[in-house]
């Protein structure tokens, strides 16, 4: 047990589920906006509205209180949902000590501005140690006991390797990697191929289909990342293609969902008023186009998502385009 003690804002499945795992290593408090699932987190050892059933450990604290949660935390983990997460910083600014790293776990970007989360925080709280960490992580199936591995990205090695062991644990294999920008972009961009492939799967494309998606949307991920500064290697680790993965595939992504609902043609309104839970890819998507416009790369698979989130394309339209397209050399976009 570290002495570390960690504040973690965001009672989500995802936050509490990072936090089940931290309990195991280090003191914890979780700050929850939802006095419901304070309560709940407290008296039955359960979150069960993003988690359903699933027990969570007793040691896990949670609290309505950001200040309590802040105050003295050694390590800050935001499990904030992208579009929130500047207001939730700036409130903790007044309350967090200087020089606390701060770890992000969300996967989007802000859609006004197009920045990644880390550049938020170093924007809205300047000179604390910034990382990420990523991976192919479903939260219920982490829950539910099975082995998973993910990637803790930070620039300061010394930093990251004292974090490291407040994640890691016997099922839970946590990798260090210093591209904090490329493990977090992947983070982002395979959300909206993970819509693309749902969109696929709501029209019955086999599995052929769905290993073609996966694979030319990780090179235009890939493409996107590497131009804003993102290492290669990083696209085919943990962090893109182990994510790309469990999300292009898994019946639990809220990405694959949204994905297979729009295409069964049903539109992204109708889709979100159903959904509680975030869906990052359909949120960033307006900002991850405009980069890559900014840096010149081209995103077939991710405009054609586009162009259906925003009604300007229907699923059907934007799969028989992509089948329609002259393919030139493998390694060209297209
Ligand atoms: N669920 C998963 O399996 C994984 C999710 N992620 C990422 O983690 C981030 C969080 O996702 P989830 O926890 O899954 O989302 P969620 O939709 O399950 O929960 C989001 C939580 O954030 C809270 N929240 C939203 N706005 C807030 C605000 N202004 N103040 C306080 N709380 C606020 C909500 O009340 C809710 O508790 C997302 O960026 C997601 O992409 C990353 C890996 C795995
Ligand atoms: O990021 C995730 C898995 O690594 C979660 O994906 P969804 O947000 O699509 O559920």
């Amino acid at each position: 047990m570290t002495k570390l003690k960690v504040g973690l804002l965001g009672g989500g499945s995802w936050g509490t589920t990072v936090a089940s795992l931290v309990a195991r290593n280090a003191p914890i408090t979780l700050w929850a906006r939802n006095p419901d699932t304070v309560r709940d987190i407290n008296e039955n050892q359960r979150n069960s509205k993003y988690l359903g059933d699933a027990q969570l450990p007793p040691k896990l604290r949670a609290s309505h209180d950001i200040h309590e949660t802040v105050a003295d935390a050694d390590v800050l983990v935001m499990a904030i949902p992208s579009q929130n997460f500047r207001a939730v910083l700036k409130e903790v600014k007044k309350h967090l000590r200087p020089w606390v790293p701060i770890i992000s776990l969300t996967k989007g970007l802000e859609l006004d501005t197009r920045m990644r989360m880390t550049e938020i925080i170093n924007q809205v709280l300047p000179g604390h140690p910034v990382g990420v960490l990523t991976g192919p992580n479903l939260a219920r199936e982490i829950m539910d006991g099975q082995a998973a591995a993910s990637v803790l990205a930070m620039a300061d090695k010394v930093i990251l390797s004292e974090l490291q062991k407040i994640f890691k644990s016997g099922l839970f294999r946590v990798y260090t990697n210093d591209d904090v920008l490329g493990c977090e972009i992947a983070g982002v961009l395979k959300n909206i191929i993970a819509i693309a492939v749902g969109m696929g799967d709501g029209q019955g494309a086999g599995d052929n289909t769905r290993a073609a998606l996966i694979t030319r949307g990780l090179a235009e991920i890939t493409r996107l990342g590497v131009a804003m500064g993102g290492r290669p290697e990083t696209f085919a680790g943990l962090a893109g293609m182990g994510d790309m993965i469990a999300t292009c595939t898994s019946p639990q992504s809220r990405n694959r969902h949204v994905g297979i609902e729009l295409g069964k043609g049903r539109s992204m309104e109708e889709i979100s008023a159903e959904m509680f839970m975030v869906a990052e890819g359909a949120k960033s998507a307006p900002a991850v186009m405009a980069l890559a416009r900014e840096y010149q790369v081209e995103m077939p698979i991710a405009e054609d998502v586009y162009k259906v989130i925003t009604g300007e394309s229907s699923a059907l339209r934007a799969f028989r385009g992509l089948l329609r397209v002259d393919a030139g050399a493998e390694s060209e976009p297209g």
